[in-house]
């Protein structure tokens, strides 16, 4: 998604200006004719879709300094870039003395504000992974982590919320990689064992004669091998959580043991005379149908109940794909910090093949795909070139590749611009409102094909496109932008 640049200026040439540059650049543009006004609207819920503001410094009536020094009273993270007419060394300080992340002089280059813009946004997204991180290696994350606010992952994370308020043994369900260990994450990062260890254990990946000693621990001698005291996972855990990752996997023998821990509160290391109280909070998870393997005989039916007093069902990806743009903005915004790359968005053509998968493994698999789509991309936004996993999706739904888009430019630097869309119709073929079946074409096609005529019949005159259409220039930008049409410089 394209982020939101607020410009503030009295001066109604310099907002056109600056509006152009950045829209050109693939931003979504607000504007604010005075300082009063800018903070109203960063007061409002339109100011928190706002990402960056750029701010002119000499305002009538309240003057940039006094916006920023008001706006930091509310909002410290905004990063605000002020432009000046002078250059003055004091200016300057003052305003990054009351908060400003750069300053330019008027006039400036669009390169120099679009480098200045791209540089404070991959600041908030740097400094928001670190703190991401930050919360993971203290185990203090929280549901705010967890991306998606669709029906169905909102409930789950009600019910997250709810038994993170008490020490209640949970048990979390779901196919794999849709989140349980995330899950667990946040169940204890909002409760009141945040900061205290957190240990995973996945119960699959243990070999059978080591499961005990790994989890209970042992003493020195306890087995051949046995050369020092080993404390173990729920030792390990003590005052915290331990995560049992596909808990189904558990041999019968520590199945009995891990019912006394639950039980009694206290473990019995291999090969000690006595038990060791601990206190921990027991988190399971599993992608098998526990039930049927207790029918079946695999899994013990007295641990099943201790386990699965508050059941919790991360529903799978394909259930919730209202959650996947956000989900992708998430993983840009990370694999951008990571990798030092700028992409700003997935094309919306490309995002709308994207959500339509069924994605078998999940947030995983569409992590790890949006990742190599980050290091393949070339431009700015991620097109269908950059997932060759999904070249036989792409061409089912008639998206194409193509080069990135190019940067337009308008009347008002004398440069014409002439777009080509991949269904761009002639001028002896007008919009059909239907298609080759007879029924109605979708709103969007046919708006996306009138966009593509109009900028072709008025040779790329986006002011005329935009008069003649009845829509605002930066709406047409928009437009052109979300819907894919091409654009391009005219030889
Ligand atoms: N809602 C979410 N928001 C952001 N990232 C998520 C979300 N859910 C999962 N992830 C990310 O997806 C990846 C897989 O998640 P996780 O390991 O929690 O899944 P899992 O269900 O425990 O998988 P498995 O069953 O294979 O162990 C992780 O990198 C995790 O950070």
């Amino acid at each position: 998604m394209a982020k939101t640049v607020l410009i503030v200026d009295d001066d109604p040439t310099q907002r056109r200006l600056m509006q152009a540059v950045c829209e050109r650049a693939g931003y979504f543009v607000m504007q604010a004719e005075d300082g009063e006004k800018a903070i109203e609207i960063m007061r409002t819920d339109a100011g928190r879709g706002v990402s960056v503001m750029l701010l002119d410094l000499t305002m009538p009536k309240m003057g940039g300094i006094e916006v920023l020094e008001d706006l930091r009273k509310f909002n410290v993270d905004l990063p605000v870039i002020v432009l000046t007419a002078q250059g003055g060394v004091d200016t300057v300080v003052k305003a990054m003395q009351a908060g400003a992340n750069d300053f330019f002089v008027k006039p400036a280059s669009p390169e120099r504000v679009i480098v200045s813009i791209n540089n404070a946004l991959n600041v908030t997204t740097l400094k928001g992974e670190v703190s991401r991180l930050k919360r993971k290696a203290e185990n203090a994350m929280g549901f705010s982590d967890v991306i998606g606010g669709s029906g169905a992952l909102s409930a789950c994370i009600r019910m997250g919320e709810r038994a993170a308020a008490s020490g209640i043994p949970i048990l979390i369900t779901g196919e794999s990689g849709t989140g349980k260990e995330m899950f667990a994450r946040a169940i204890e990062g909002s409760s009141e064992r945040s900061g205290k260890p957190f240990v995973t254990v996945n119960c699959g990946a243990i070999p059978d004669n080591l499961v005990e000693s790994i989890l209970f621990g042992h003493e020195k001698g306890a087995f051949t091998g046995a050369v020092g005291k080993h404390a173990g996972k729920f030792q390990e855990a003590n005052g915290g959580t331990i995560f049992l990752d596909e808990v189904g996997e558990l041999p019968l023998e520590a199945q009995v043991k891990l019912l006394r821990v639950l039980q009694e509160g206290e473990v019995d290391p291999v090969g000690a005379k006595r038990p060791v109280k601990v206190d921990v909070r027991v988190i399971s998870a599993t992608n098998r149908n526990l039930a049927e393997e207790v029918k079946a005989g695999t899994f013990r039916e007295d641990l099943y109940y201790r386990l699965n007093v508050f059941p919790i069902e991360v529903p799978p990806l394909r259930e919730r794909r209202d959650d996947i743009p956000a989900l992708i903005d998430h993983f840009i915004g990370r694999y951008n910090a990571e990798e030092s790359r700028d992409v700003q968005g997935v094309r919306h053509e490309v995002l709308e093949v994207l959500c339509a998968q069924d994605w078998p493994g999940n947030i995983r698999q569409l992590e790890n795909t949006i990742f190599r789509a980050v290091v393949l991309c070339e431009g700015a936004w991620l097109s269908a070139d950059d997932f060759p996993t999904l070249t036989a999706a792409f061409e089912a739904a008639g998206v194409a590749g193509g080069p990135p888009l190019a940067e337009e430019t308008d009347e008002a630097d004398g440069m014409p611009i002439e777009s080509i869309a991949a269904t761009t119709p002639s001028r002896d073929d007008p919009i059909s409102v239907l298609d080759r079946e007879g029924h109605l074409r979708s709103l969007y096609d046919i708006e996306r094909d009138l966009i593509a005529t109009a900028i072709e019949m008025y040779n790329g005159q986006m002011s005329e496109v935009a008069r003649r259409l009845g829509i605002g220039r930066s709406t047409l930008y928009r437009k052109v932008q979300e819907q894919g049409i091409e654009v391009r410089r005219a030889s």
